[in-house]
């Protein structure tokens, strides 16, 4: 009951994020203290940050990777259990948050991500937070650089709640997904472990997991076989340009661009794959006036925006249905991979997006990526559609 309930909640239910008040904190001894600056300056570096997430992503990815593939098994032999879903999104947070933490002085730590440990907390929650501790340790003990005790269940606990940050327009605040595309996930589809940092509330550095995005383009879909690897990982920091590398480390990392075509004609674009996400008859429309010929590119999570940034897409238009408020950790990593690939990301009205309010995003309808090139008339078709739009049915 409770992991349907828990299972549930990742779909039906937003949590209050102010309703959260309790400040916890790691108990674990910092080793080293990497990067620790206060301001955003031209002249700042962010490259330790980007080692640092690098390192918390690659963690996660795996024992994300190990659940995915027990869930598939799982539901091909018996009905469709999707708990693991929810233990993968708990443990997958509390790695990163524990990876990272554990390099800051205590305290000095603050995270804003999407998962909070409320109903693990519960009696019903018990048998799952069991599983979580379980697949945390194996993961950790599974990285031969990691020599370090066991953690305990209320440092599991402690490490998901440390996302518990509002973030906001000072100081440092990482940014965590730990799972973006939940549904993508029990598919057996795409899914992004997304990691950004915010410096007085600018997003500064960035990556992004992406365990079942094949190092080859998608640009015509997800091949189905390539000599290439399967998984990608996109970082990028402030100033420094924006590289993809294989998840496994056997790929180094190599530079990505965003697409440089000029015409609309020759774009193609791509969307949320759930249309609950994005309302796709107003992409169709914009992609109409545009011209463009080809079909969506429809894949799920943040995995658009390393897609995009290698240039397998060449616009991504992102359009919710009226009421949806975006939050912060679906857009960080990835907005910072497609600025510093050479691409911009905007709302409706043309502005860049502003992480600087909080755990929400307050933007003019819409997110939209493009190259610099096409921004102008890319923007000018998608207001002109939003104009002639009539209300939309779904709230
Ligand atoms: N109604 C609605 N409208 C818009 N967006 C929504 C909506 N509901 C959820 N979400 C958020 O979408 C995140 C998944 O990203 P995408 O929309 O890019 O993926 S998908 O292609 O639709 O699967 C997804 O992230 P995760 O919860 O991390 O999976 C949600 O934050
Ligand atoms: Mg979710
Ligand atoms: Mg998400
Ligand atoms: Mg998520």
């Amino acid at each position: 009951m409770l992991k349907q309930a828990l299972h549930q909640s990742h779909y039906l239910h937003q949590q209050d994020w102010s309703a959260i008040t309790s400040r916890a904190r790691i108990g674990i001894a910092s080793r080293k203290v990497w990067s620790w600056r206060p301001v955003v300056s031209m002249a700042t570096s962010y490259h330790e940050d980007v080692v640092l997430a690098t390192r918390a992503v690659r963690l996660a990815s795996r024992l994300c990777q190990s659940v995915q593939r027990g869930l598939l098994k799982q539901e091909t032999q018996t009905k469709a259990d999707k708990s693991p879903v929810t233990v993968a999104d708990y443990g997958s947070q509390a790695l990163v948050s524990w990876s990272l933490a554990r390099e800051y002085p205590s305290g000095s730590f603050s995270m804003v991500a999407e998962e909070d440990s409320e109903d693990l907390r519960t009696e019903e929650g018990a048998p799952v937070l069991e599983r979580i501790t379980q697949l945390v340790n194996e993961t950790i003990a599974s990285d031969a650089t990691l020599d370090v005790a066991p953690l305990s269940k209320e440092d599991v606990l402690e490490a998901i709640d440390r996302g518990n940050s509002e973030g906001g327009s000072n100081g440092r605040h990482w940014v965590l997904d730990p799972i973006d595309g939940t549904r993508g996930f029990v598919r057996g589809d795409q899914y992004a472990i997304a990691l950004g940092l915010l410096d007085n509330g600018k997003v500064v550095a960035g990556v992004l997991g992406c365990p079942n995005l094949p190092m080859e383009s998608i640009a015509n879909g997800v091949p189905a076989s390539s000599n290439e690897p399967v998984g990608c990982l996109f970082s990028a920091s402030l100033g420094a340009g924006a590289t993809v590398e294989s998840l496994d480390g056997s790929v180094k990392p190599k530079p990505v661009h965003v697409s440089s075509v000029e015409d609309t004609t020759a774009a193609t674009f791509c969307e949320s794959y759930e249309s609950a996400h994005s309302m796709q008859d107003l992409t169709a429309n914009i992609a109409g006036v545009l011209g463009v010929k080809a079909p969506p590119v429809r894949i799920d999570s943040q995995a658009k925006y390393g897609a995009m940034a290698r240039g397998d897409a060449v616009i991504y238009l992102r359009f919710p249905h009226k009421g949806y408020r975006e939050k912060i950790w679906d857009h960080a990593a990835g907005a910072i991979v497609i600025t510093e690939a050479g691409g911009e990301v905007f709302d409706a009205a043309g502005e860049p997006l502003d992480f600087s309010r909080g755990r929400w995003l307050d933007l003019e309808t819409g997110i939209i990526a493009t190259n610099k090139k096409l921004k102008p008339v890319v923007l000018s078709a998608v207001q002109k559609c939003l104009k002639e739009q009539k209300p939309s049915a779904k709230h």
